[in-house]
């Protein structure tokens, strides 16, 4: 069962006790209504179950891809020798990343802070662990001490939960490092249909440096279809691990009606859905902003972030005593000790609260966060 709110719980644990909640502003997953666009295409399930049921499913997962980077800005992907594949979900992917990894090296360099189900499935198949700074990653070249050491660097960007971009200046730089020194590079870019600055041609400049890559992406944060969604596993041609064997051991494929409701919403998507949603939450993080404004000592640390989270910076508070009052509200937020993998004490201060809710949701949990925060 789940960790009842122990620090030595993972974040995810903690997401299992807000699923219940009417004001469950604990993960990332899109929680908010349907916008009328996409209420439509759910009333077209049926025909959309006709379609997946009899169009071959390689041409319906064609579509489904193209439509979806080419949303995001990611027209270099690899089109043919089955270098794009299919999972239930991106931790799907990162599990099937993470044995593969295992047969090769005995070591990954990995972006901290970020997730803790990376380095848990990381060390869950025997890996060492090199932490490595989001601000050092972002600024300077990170040289053999680094690249040296391990068989893999893996870089969530944007960061969950700071919402830190990687730079196209600064990928280039990272590839070409990586290309030098033979090390894996790894990405999980899982929120980065929130951010333009997240969406230049990143398979352009993998592809073009010529080192060992796989990148994850994810369909799975940006709409509401209730976890219908689909994690893709890309890898370069010289990636040289055993990705295809083991993801053959995993699965075969998934529901090629979850291909269509992809390519469906992403298509909604370039059709000024995406921008919507972008408005929907920069709503989101203003109004929750102002509800926390001239709290003593609480400050919004990511300024420029535009993913659909937003981290606060709680000043002498405890995160775990803050997220123990709110619950007594019925509210559940992340306490962010856990992000920070390698030294948690560094999260102790700071909280996570989703923005893909419904506006009086999210309202409702800023109130009560404040009402907290004025006793604490
Ligand atoms: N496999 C796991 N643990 N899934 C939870 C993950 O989707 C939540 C997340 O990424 C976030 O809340 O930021």
């Amino acid at each position: 069962s789940p960790a009842l709110g122990s620090s030595d719980g993972n974040l995810t644990q903690l997401e299992y006790l807000a699923l219940n909640s009417s004001l469950n502003v604990a993960d990332a997953h899109a929680r908010q209504s349907l916008t009328l666009g996409q209420a439509s295409i759910i009333e077209e399930l049926p025909g959309l179950f006709t379609k997946a049921a009899e169009q071959p499913v390689d041409s319906l997962e064609e579509e489904a891809i193209r439509e979806y980077f080419q949303l995001l800005g990611q027209y270099s992907y690899p089109v043919a020798d089955g270098r794009v594949l299919s999972c239930y979900s991106s931790s799907v992917a990162m599990e099937i990343l993470a044995r593969s990894l295992a047969t090769r090296t005995d070591a990954v360099a990995l972006i901290h802070p970020t997730f803790d189900n990376i380095p848990d499935i990381l060390r869950g198949v025997g890996l060492r662990l090199v932490p490595v700074a989001e601000e050092k990653i972002g600024v300077e070249d990170l040289g053999a001490e680094v690249l040296g050491q391990v068989g893999c660097i893996f870089v969530t960007t944007p960061n969950n939960p700071t919402g830190r971009v990687l730079t196209e200046e600064r990928l280039r730089a990272l590839a070409e490092e990586c290309a030098k020194y033979d090390t894996v590079l790894a990405l999980d870019t899982s929120f980065r249909g929130f951010d333009t600055r997240a969406q230049y041609d990143h398979y352009e400049v993998l592809e073009a440096s010529g080192c060992r890559w796989v990148v994850i992406e994810d369909t799975g944060k940006l709409w509401p279809t209730l976890d219908l969604k689909i994690g893709w596993l890309v890898r370069s041609a010289n990636v040289g691990l055993p990705i295809a064997e083991i993801y053959s051991d995993i699965l075969l494929g998934v529901s090629p009606l979850i291909l269509v409701l992809v390519q469906r919403f992403a298509e909604d998507a370039a059709n000024g859905g995406l921008e919507e949603l972008h408005r929907f939450l920069d709503e989101g993080r203003r109004g929750l902003r102002s509800t926390l404004a001239g709290l003593p000592d609480v400050r919004f640390p990511d300024v420029d972030a535009r993913g659909s989270v937003e981290r606060i910076d709680l000043g002498p508070r405890l995160a775990m005593d803050v997220w123990h009052a709110i619950s007594e509200h019925n509210v559940y937020a992340l306490p962010c000790r856990k992000f920070h993998w390698a030294n948690p004490s560094e999260g102790d201060h700071s909280l996570r609260v989703a923005l893909a809710r419904n506006p009086a949701a999210l309202d409702a949990a800023g109130q009560a966060l404040r009402t907290v925060l004025e006793t604490l």
